[in-house]
């Protein structure tokens, strides 16, 4: 959310050894011990409630443009590994903790949470007062902030702020675009892990081609695990370069910024894979531009959805399931046609957590049923869209 800049701040006094500070737009400071990349970065600041899984969420490719809260406190204690990762260059702009990160205490560390920070040109403090910083953010929405990390000591307080208050925040802003692949490729599990054919499928039995807008890993290995070859492609491709590679069904990823503004060259590509009747499943930031190519709408959240334990009502069962979420956008329910249902919806606060299409195999959801962090109650996501593109096929239209 962009704040409008006050005429005149008075910073909160330097704590002795604060070598960390994070300045919002309005002035406010936090300071804190600096962790991590040196140097300052600007972005809008949420917070996630996950306990575990930092290393996924510090590589969700989502959080481009984000600087992260973590309200639970101890981060950092199983250090850091070469797997537990959702893209190899992390787009998060800085990351925010509660205690001291520690030395790890695990077998599968490779290294300290610290220097796998510093190494991935990933800002970060600790000793923050994230219980503040949280209450401040549900009441007044998302903040934009700068995050420095100054060895020194030494900050430029007025700067920090302006570069906060000055930037455009997240509403119309296209970060798919910085995030996707930067050409076609085939997922291969063995390409990303050391160790032979781990998750691998032999004989793949359906083609998905999963449009990447910022994908996580996680996605393509639950589709690769669920019997699919998995051909990825850029978020700029066409709907024809989509359906040149004869694919069984479509899969829109999850992905960073403003639904309708990636949405500008989404949607028409979304649209002819609709035209096209071709199974279609979408998560996140894909939930929420298909129901753009539906000719619904989407707004930014006041508060979004961060954490890995969300319930979400299964409309069509009854069933709650406990989720993994990553979302600032919502679908705007009463701007979908007639056609489109709400399948699924959130127990927190009542928004749309997945659609389906009546006569159509198309779905989607907002939340993340590949996890990474977070409880695997919504993997059968995966074997619905195995089920309508076997289906599909077997209808033989
Ligand atoms: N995880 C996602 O795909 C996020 C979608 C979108 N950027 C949002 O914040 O709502």
């Amino acid at each position: 959310m962009q704040q409008k800049a006050p005429d005149s701040v008075t910073f909160s006094p330097q704590p002795p050894g604060a070598t960390a500070a994070l300045v919002l737009a309005d002035g406010t400071v936090f300071w804190g011990k600096g962790l991590g990349a040196t140097g300052a970065a600007v972005g809008e600041v949420v917070f996630n409630t996950a306990m575990t899984g930092y290393q996924e969420v510090l590589t969700d490719p989502s959080y481009a443009g984000q600087i992260i809260t973590f309200t639970f406190p101890h981060i950092g204690n199983v250090g850091a590994n070469l797997e537990d990762i959702e893209s190899t260059t992390p787009a998060v702009r800085g990351a925010l903790f509660r205690a001291d990160v520690t030395q790890p205490s695990n077998w599968r560390a490779t290294r300290s949470l610290d220097a796998w920070m510093t190494s991935n040109g990933i800002v970060g403090i600790a000793g923050i007062d994230t219980r503040a910083l949280t209450r401040r953010i549900r009441e007044k929405g998302a903040p934009n902030g700068t995050i420095a990390h100054s060895p020194d000591g030494v900050f430029d307080l007025e700067d920090l702020r302006r570069k906060a208050a000055d930037w455009p925040g997240l509403l119309g802003m296209d970060l798919a675009k910085d995030v996707t692949c930067g050409q076609t490729y085939n997922w291969d599990e063995s390409l990303w892990r050391l160790g032979q054919g781990y998750g691998r499928q032999e004989s793949p039995v359906h083609h998905v081609v999963a449009v990447d807008y910022g994908a996580k890993r996680n996605i393509l290995r639950c589709l690769a695990n669920s019997g699919c070859k998995v051909t990825v492609v850029p978020a700029t491709t066409t709907a024809e370069e989509i359906l040149a590679h004869k694919p069984d069904g479509v899969f829109l990823s999850n992905g960073p910024g403003d639904p309708e503004a990636t949405g500008v060259y989404a949607v028409p590509a979304i649209q002819g894979v609709l035209n096209a009747g071709l199974p279609l499943f979408g998560i996140c930031l894909g939930h929420q531009m298909l129901a753009l190519a539906l000719g619904g709408k989407t707004h930014k959240m006041d508060t979004g959805h961060r954490g890995a334990n969300h319930p979400v009502k299964d409309l069509a069962t009854g069933k709650v399931e406990i989720t993994s979420q990553n979302h600032g956008f919502t679908v705007v329910e009463d701007s979908l046609p007639r056609d489109v249902a709400v399948s699924h919806r959130s127990l927190f606060d009542g928004t749309v957590e997945g659609l389906t299409v009546e006569g159509r195999p198309v779905f989607s959801v907002q939340y993340h049923p590949e996890a990474s962090p977070g409880p695997q109650d919504s993997h059968y996501l995966f074997d619905r869209f195995v089920t309508l593109m076997a289906e599909k096929k077997s209808s033989g239209t």
